[in-house]
């Protein structure tokens, strides 16, 4: 068994730091996509093969959207014991898996390499509803947690320009459930098409996120670390989904930036 994931040389990056509700906001600050991607990868990396050395296994959760690819990919360069090693979705489009817009589509073509060795879980357990599918995806967890809420080694997150986690957007009717619920899995609806999300949805509760042992957000762009420094000062999930995650989040939350 391996016992670390090997380390890259990446340039030390700089810290970004602000108070907020929620506490002090972090964000390393990375020159290149390149290099914060790398520093990601050996991240998860490292935990992974830290809960195989502890735990025999290892449960992880991955975002979708085009920003965590590369991590994905990176990962598949190094050496893990990927027959420990389960991963299961943030959260998903309820497309078939595989649509252009499918998260499940995009992390199976990233990890293609190690897909046979590992054990992928993809939120589209069913097609024929949201519900159906969110019930059948819950049943899983279930299962993996042996009965309960499963803990998760660590969660690989995302956000969108409009503040949006998971599938935990802006003005959504899911911010007064998502946050209370006893659920692991929730169906999300679309919008009237003006304002995401525009496709039906699954996302994991903020209560099922809550139970990641760390939790590390991969960001790019100017705009996106404006818009964490903005939202990070209200703790309002209609306005800003992601200051309200941050307020009540019990894990650590790292953020890892590259312009
Ligand atoms: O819709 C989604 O968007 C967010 C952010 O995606 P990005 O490509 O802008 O980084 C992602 O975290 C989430 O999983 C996805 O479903």
């Amino acid at each position: 068994m391996t016992e670390a994931a090997v380390q890259r040389d990446i340039p030390e990056p700089t810290v970004l730091h602000w108070p907020a509700p929620g506490g002090e906001v972090r964000v390393l600050s990375f020159v290149s996509k390149a290099d914060a991607g790398a520093y990601v990868a050996d991240v998860i990396a490292d935990t992974l093969q830290a809960a195989v050395a502890d735990r025999g296994k290892a449960l992880w959760i991955g975002c979708g959207g085009s920003t965590p690819k590369p991590i994905y990919e990176s990962l598949t360069t190094l050496d893990l014991d990927w027959d420990r090693i389960t991963l299961a979705q943030v959260d998903e489009r309820f497309v078939p898996t595989d649509d252009t817009n499918s998260n499940t589509r995009m992390m199976r073509e990233a990890l293609e390499p190690v897909l046979d060795d590992m054990d992928f879980m993809t939120l589209i357990q069913d097609l024929s509803s949201a519900q159906a599918c969110a019930d059948k995806a819950e049943a899983r967890f279930l299962e993996l947690g042996g009965g309960a809420a499963p803990v998760f080694d660590i969660a690989l997150m995302g956000m969108g320009p409009d503040a949006h986690y998971a599938s935990i957007f802006p003005h959504h009717a899911i911010n007064g459930e998502v946050y209370g619920t006893d659920r692991i899995v929730l169906p999300v609806a679309p919008t009237d098409g003006s304002l995401e999300p525009v496709l039906p949805r699954i996302t994991l509760s903020v209560p099922a996120l809550n139970r990641s042992r760390k939790i590390i957000f991969f960001i790019t762009g100017a705009t996106k670390l404006e818009v964490l420094r903005s939202a990070s000062q209200s703790t309002d999930p209609l306005e800003s989904p992601i200051g309200a995650f941050l307020a009540q989040c019990p894990a650590p939350v790292e953020f890892v930036w590259a312009a």
